[in-house]
């Protein structure tokens, strides 16, 4: 990882994994390799320090999962509040001044978008790529005390959704032809089901 870059990478890792079943999604392999790990993977070298946030009880099957990567783990204080409450408590963790943000479940973004993200987000408040018209919460970069403000703000004024997040954070979009410089379609794809996961093995 690199030192001294101010960049942290938080992953979001706190769900129940229901449209999946009775296995927590974010340590399925695709190809071989936990899902988390990938996600891991792919951030390290775009950033200098990595926290997880997950739930207490997610915690041994993480670390098994994440053997041998310097990860820190930022615990939910209360469980079940949903994304936006993940993503706080993972930007409470790190001191840096932005953090890439990205879900467990999505194995395949590259690293060179997540340095592309950072570059576009210098000077604002963040970086957020558009896909088929829409704003993605994930992956993104955010200035950190700006995401924190924008996550209380969507929790007390709004509905506590990711899209509110983006919202009142205002961040620079970075087209979709510009994102598709870096990764296709099935890249940014979240897995959510076995048959997902399905595609995304046949993928790799
Ligand atoms: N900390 C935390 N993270 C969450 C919570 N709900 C969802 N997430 C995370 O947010 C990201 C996107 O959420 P989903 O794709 O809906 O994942 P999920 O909620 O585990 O799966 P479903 O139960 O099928 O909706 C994933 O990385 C989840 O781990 C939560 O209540 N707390
Ligand atoms: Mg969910």
């Amino acid at each position: 990882m690199r030192p001294d870059t101010g960049r942290a990478g938080v992953v979001v890792a706190g769900g129940r994994s229901t449209r999946f079943g009775d296995t927590d999604k974010a340590t399925v392999r695709v190809d071989g390799v936990p899902m988390i790990r990938r996600v891991v993977d792919g951030l390290a070298p775009a950033v200098d320090e990595i926290v997880v946030n997950c739930r207490r009880g997610q915690r041994p099957a993480f670390e098994a999962a994440l053997s041998g990567l310097e990860v820190r783990f930022a615990e939910d204080p209360i469980l079940d509040r949903g994304p936006v409450a993940g993503l706080r408590t993972g930007l409470q963790a790190t001191t840096a001044e932005y953090a890439a943000v990205v879900a467990c479940d999505m194995p395949f973004v590259p690293t060179a978008l997540v340095d592309h993200l950072f570059a576009a987000a210098r000077t604002h408040t963040g970086a957020v790529p558009e896909i088929g018209g829409q704003r993605q919460p994930f992956p993104a970069v955010v200035h950190v005390r700006a995401g924190l403000t924008a996550c209380a703000d969507a929790f007390v004024h709004q509905r506590g959704r990711l899209c509110e997040v983006v919202d009142v954070l205002d961040p620079v979009v970075v087209p979709e032809r510009t994102v598709r410089a870096y990764a296709d379609s099935a890249a940014l794809r979240n897995i959510n089901t076995r048959a997902d996961l399905y595609e995304a093995r046949v993928r790799t």
